[in-house]
Formats: structure tokens, C-alpha cells, sequence
């Protein structure tokens, strides 16, 4: 039961505290829920009473007092009367069970939410280091499934566990007041098997557990790279390693699914089976010690009765251990929202102004694990309006330099300044209004051209004269013209329908519709046909108007034409040409 005191030391370190005084409630409202299954456990008795009892009525007052309440003149009306009142009360029990249960799980699934949307925002702090070193799979993961895993095995295990703690405590209590023989034949039968079977249990739960956790992302990571990789795929004729890999992954997925399932299962048997156990003690020993065979149906309704209530109970508290069990993998997920859970300090956030330069002073850069640095002590200025082609052979840390330029990589030694303010992280936010980035591979979400230029916005906010306007500027006009619906075209995903260069130029386009000062591009390396190439070199060259800085890192002869100033990268560092 370590398990369960980690999960609960754990909950209450990561719940905010709004969400700890919905626990109390959650708590109570659980508490009330035992109450209720115990009415309807006891509401079972006097139907049995008097049905196997002779002369109840002048035995038990309480069933007298009910008999004339209601002027009843026979026992058979009694039990008539005594199954409705029943039947109300499991009804009304159920109703408000049900009440509870939607409450309690709201709680916990809305837990889920707040956890996947804050985990994402930490991932977000951790910038872009993280999400080049990280596998999106696994990021996906921890977002997705560790979050409803939290909830759902966790929050609601452990709160499903205590819950049917108490039933049970009380179940026990009252067997024990009502017939302690019962209670302890209950407790030699059944209480044996259900150690030995948690204990076999325990460790598996907990390996199945690591296997999914382990196995989801490498099989998404599998499954994404055939489809992404369609092409190179197919060529390369590598479909059917693909696709053993996935089988693998899948196969041994699917084998964790089942023993999971058997395990959720099996409880229910194991304790069938011990109550079967114990029914047929009763019956071997009561016919022989019983002096009727009335008396024997009596002992074996109540164990029945018992056992009826017994059975589920232990089966979710099994279940809901297994799944603490399985989830263990999440508290070392999860950990950070510890720390956020008690600081949550917004980053004050200032104002940047770009009039005059982007400086580099004494920068050096080495990727972190790395023993060799990018770049050792290189001074560049960039003035507003200027148009900079970065040129250098292949691995000459051209990307890095622009991610440095962006805000994404941080200096390891020395001072990035925008104009004589130094670039930190109370100021990126500003920066980033400020400019544009073109990558190679220019993102786009499978949705229109409009929605794809003016990136985030909603359909209604899109200012459509500035939108032509950002598309005549990158020269996308003419071809817009020609589909059948224009600006409303889908692209399909990742562009599928839009050549390279359409698609840096559709880049280009989203840059200037946010009114970049600054565009950083980083031209398409693969063979673009040369009237393609002349577009995107014509898009780029009409921007040139002295107030756009433009920051390229050029792979062709033909843009290096109209930039102001060339720097190559290279092992010696920055060279001007
Ligand atoms: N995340 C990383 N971790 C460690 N090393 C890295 C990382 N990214 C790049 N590098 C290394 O840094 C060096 C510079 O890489 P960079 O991508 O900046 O070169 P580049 O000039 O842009 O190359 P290309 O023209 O081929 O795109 C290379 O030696 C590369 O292996």
C-alpha cells in the first residue's frame, strides 16, 4: 500500500489550492456516498426478515410499526409494501450516486485539462532547446496521456480506493454486529487469495506500466515517420521495416493491453471463487450443525447478501490499485507542476524598441553536451533596413547564428543587444512581435491560404486588404487568381498542394501581413526550377525598402546579388566580404 500514500502525498503537493478545497468536497460527497450504499444494503434486510423469519411481526417492533402505519392486514402485503419502499430507496441511492460520481469526476477530468494546458506552458518556458531535444512523441505523451492517466488512475483511483474503504469498513462493521460468524468465514476465505493474488499482481501492473509509457511514443514516432517520410519511404523501399517496426511496437502493446485487461478482470473470479469457497463450507457444515435446513438458507441469504456487496467492492479497489500501480511512471512527469503549483510567477514582460541595430557582442556558442563551440567571440551589427546574406559551407553554424539573431538560443558568453537593449526574457515577447521568420520548411496548417498568411487569427478578424496586399507583395497573386477559390483554397497538409517555392513565398507573405521590422530567411536549399527562384528573389528584393531588415541565409549565387552586405560563417568565425 506504499503505492497509495506516495499517490496521495503527491496529489496533495501538485493540487493548487482551489483545487485541494474541491478535494474536501470531493471527500465528503464520497463519504456521503458510502452512507447511501450502506441505506441500500440495509434496506435489503427487513424484506429478507420477513420472508424467512416466522412471526416477525411480533419479533421486530420496527417492521410492526410499519405494518400499522400503513393499516396492513396480512404479512404477503408486508412484502409487497417492504420491496417498493426498496426499490425507492436503491432508486433514489443510485440517483444521487450517480450526482456524485459526475461531480467527482468533473474534478478530476477538468484536473487533467489545467495539468495538460500548464505542462504545456512549462515546456513552452523551456524554449526551444527543449523542443529540439525532445521528441515530439514523448512531449505529446506527457501532455496527453500522462496528464488523463493522472486524473483518471490517480486522482480518481485513490479517491474510488478510500471510497470503497469505507463501504467496505462499514459492510464490516455491521456484519460483524449483525453475525460475527459470517464476518470471519468472510475474512478466512476471502481475504487469503486476494493478498496472494495482489501481491502477483503488484509487480506486473508496474512493468506494464513502463512498457506502454515507453512503447506509445516510439510507436508514434514510427507511425509518423512512414507518413511523413511517404516518399523517402517508398524509394528507399524501406515500407516493410516500417512497418515490422510498428508491428513490433504494436505486438507487444497489444500483449501489455491484455494482461492489463486479464488483471482488471481476474479479481472478480478470484473472489467468486473464495465466496464459492466459503458458500460450500457453510453448506457442508450447516447441514450436519443446523438444526433445519431453514436456518441453513438463512445463514447462506446473509453471506450471500454480503458477499453481493463484498464482490464489487474489492474488485474496484483491486482495479484501482492496479492502475496506481500502472501509473507509476507518471510522478517523474509530472514532477515540474510541483514547483508551479507554488510559484507561479508570470514573467513581467517590457517593451523593446528597434530603431537602430541588432548587436552581437563577444558572443560564443556550444550546444549544451557538446565539447566543441559553434561560434568563440564574434561581434556583428545588423543596421535597421539592411539586408544580410549569411553564406558558409554546410555545418558552419549558419542556422545557429539566426536562432541566436531570433531569441531562440541564448549566448553562452557574451551580450545580444536590440538597438542598447540587452535581449532577455523579459523583452523576447516584444521581440518576437517585431519579427518574421521564414523557414525552409515554412510551417502551414492544413486550412485555407487566408488562414495559413494570417496565421492564428480568426476567419472574421482577417483584415483582407492588407492580406492581397501581403500577397501581391510576395508575388502569389497571379497563382492565387487561378484556383478556384482564391484566397479560400486549401493547401492541404504541410502545403502538400503548394510547390517549395510557393510555399516559402506564402512565408513571406505571413511575415509582412504581421508587419515584421525584421524578416529572418532561410532559403530553400532543395532545386527550385529557376523561374521559382527568380519569384522568391524578386518577392524578396521588392521588400527591400530601407526600413525592413531582412537577415537570409542565402544558398544561391543569385541572392547574395542584392544584399547589402554578405558575412560568411566559418570555422574562423564571422568573416565580412
Ligand atoms: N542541437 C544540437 N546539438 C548539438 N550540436 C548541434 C545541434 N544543432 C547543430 N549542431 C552542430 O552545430 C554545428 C552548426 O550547425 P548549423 O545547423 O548551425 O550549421 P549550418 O551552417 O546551418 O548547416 P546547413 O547549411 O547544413 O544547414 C554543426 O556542427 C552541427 O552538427
Amino acid at each position: 500500500m506504499k503505492i497509495l500514500y506516495k499517490t496521495i502525498r503527491f496529489i496533495l503537493e501538485i493540487l493548487p489550492s482551489k483545487d485541494k478545497r474541491k478535494l474536501i468536497i470531493v471527500a465528503c460527497l464520497l463519504f456521503l456516498n458510502s452512507i447511501l450504499e450502506l441505506i441500500g444494503l440495509g434496506a435489503l434486510l427487513p424484506v429478507f426478515s420477513v420472508l424467512l423469519e416466522d412471526n416477525v411481526l411480533e419479533t421486530n417492533s420496527f417492521l410492526k410499526g410499519i405494518y400499522d402505519i400503513f393499516h396492513l392486514t396480512d404479512e404477503n402485503q408486508l412484502i409487497v409494501l417492504l420491496s417498493v419502499l426498496l426499490l425507492i430507496v436503491i432508486l433514489l441511492k443510485n440517483v444521487v450516486g450517480l450526482l456524485i460520481i459526475k461531480y467527482n469526476s468533473t474534478f478530476a477530468l477538468s484536473l487533467s485539462k489545467d495539468f495538460a494546458l500548464k505542462l504545456h506552458e512549462i515546456y513552452y518556458r523551456k524554449g526551444f532547446s527543449f523542443f529540439k531535444t525532445t521528441n515530439s512523441n514523448v512531449v505529446v505523451r506527457n501532455i496527453r496521456t500522462a496528464t488523463a492517466q493522472f486524473s483518471q488512475f490517480q486522482v480518481l483511483g485513490t479517491l474510488n480506493f478510500l471510497n470503497e474503504i469505507i463501504v467496505l469498513s462499514f459492510i464490516v462493521f455491521f456484519i460483524a454486529l449483525y453475525n460475527f460468524q459470517i464476518l470471519l468465514l468472510l475474512i478466512v476465505t476471502v481475504i487469503p487469495p486476494f493478498l496472494i493474488f495482489y501481491t502477483w499482481v503488484r509487480k506486473k501492473s508496474i512493468e506494464l506500466g513502463t512498457v506502454s509509457n515507453k512503447l506509445t511514443p516510439i510507436l508514434g514516432k514510427n507511425m509518423f515517420q512512414s507518413i511523413f517520410g511517404f516518399v523517402d519511404v517508398k524509394i528507399m523501399g524501406a515500407e516493410h521495416d516500417f512497418r515490422n517496426k510498428i508491428k513490433d511496437n504494436l505486438e507487444e502493446l497489444v500483449e501489455a493491453d491484455i494482461k492489463t485487461t486479464v488483471y482488471n478482470l481476474a479479481p472478480t473470479r478470484v473472489i467468486e471463487t473464495s465466496l464459492m469457497l466459503a458458500i460450500a463450507i457453510i453448506i457442508s457444515f450447516g447441514v450436519y450443525l443446523l438444526p433445519s435446513k431453514i436456518e441453513l438458507l438463512k445463514l447462506l441469504g446473509l453471506f450471500a447478501v454480503a458477499g453481493y456487496r463484498i464482490m464489487p467492492s474489492i474488485n474496484r479497489m483491486m482495479i484501482a490499485i492496479n492502475g496506481l500501480n500502472r501509473s507509476h511512471w507518471i510522478f517523474d512527469v509530472l514532477e515540474p507542476l510541483k514547483k508551479e503549483s507554488k510559484i507561479i510567477e508570470p514573467i513581467k514582460e517590457d517593451r523593446i524598441t528597434f530603431n537602430n541595430h541588432l548587436k552581437l557582442e563577444d558572443v560564443s556558442f556550444i550546444y549544451p553536451g557538446s565539447d566543441t563551440p559553434v561560434f568563440e567571440h564574434v561581434n556583428l551589427t545588423i543596421k535597421k533596413g539592411e539586408v544580410i546574406g549569411l553564406m558558409g559551407p554546410s555545418g558552419a553554424g549558419k542556422t545557429t547564428l539566426m536562432n541566436i539573431l531570433l531569441g531562440f538560443l541564448t549566448p553562452t558568453e557574451g551580450k545580444y543587444f536590440i538597438d542598447n537593449t540587452l535581449l532577455d526574457e523579459t523583452h523576447i515577447k516584444s521581440f518576437y512581435n517585431k519579427i518574421g521568420y521564414v523557414q525552409q520548411q515554412v510551417y502551414l496548417i492544413d486550412g485555407t491560404i487566408a488562414e495559413n498568411v494570417a496565421f492564428g487569427c480568426k476567419h472574421e478578424e482577417v483584415n483582407q486588404v492588407k492580406l492581397l496586399d501581403v500577397l501581391k507583395k510576395a508575388n502569389l497573386l497571379d497563382m492565387i487568381n487561378s484556383l478556384p477559390a482564391g484566397i479560400n483554397e486549401i493547401i492541404g497538409e504541410n502545403g502538400t498542394k503548394l510547390s517549395g517555392g510557393q510555399k516559402q513565398r506564402l512565408g513571406i507573405a505571413r511575415a509582412l501581413y504581421f508587419e515584421s521590422d525584421i524578416i529572418f530567411l532561410d532559403e530553400a536549399t532543395s532545386a527550385l526550377d529557376s523561374k521559382t527562384e527568380k519569384d522568391i528573389t524578386d518577392s524578396i528584393q521588392s521588400l527591400s525598402d530601407g526600413e525592413l531588415t531582412i537577415v537570409i541565409i542565402a544558398h544561391r549565387m543569385s541572392t547574395l546579388a542584392y544584399c547589402d552586405r554578405i558575412i560568411e560563417v566559418s570555422e574562423k568565425g564571422l568573416i565580412l566580404k
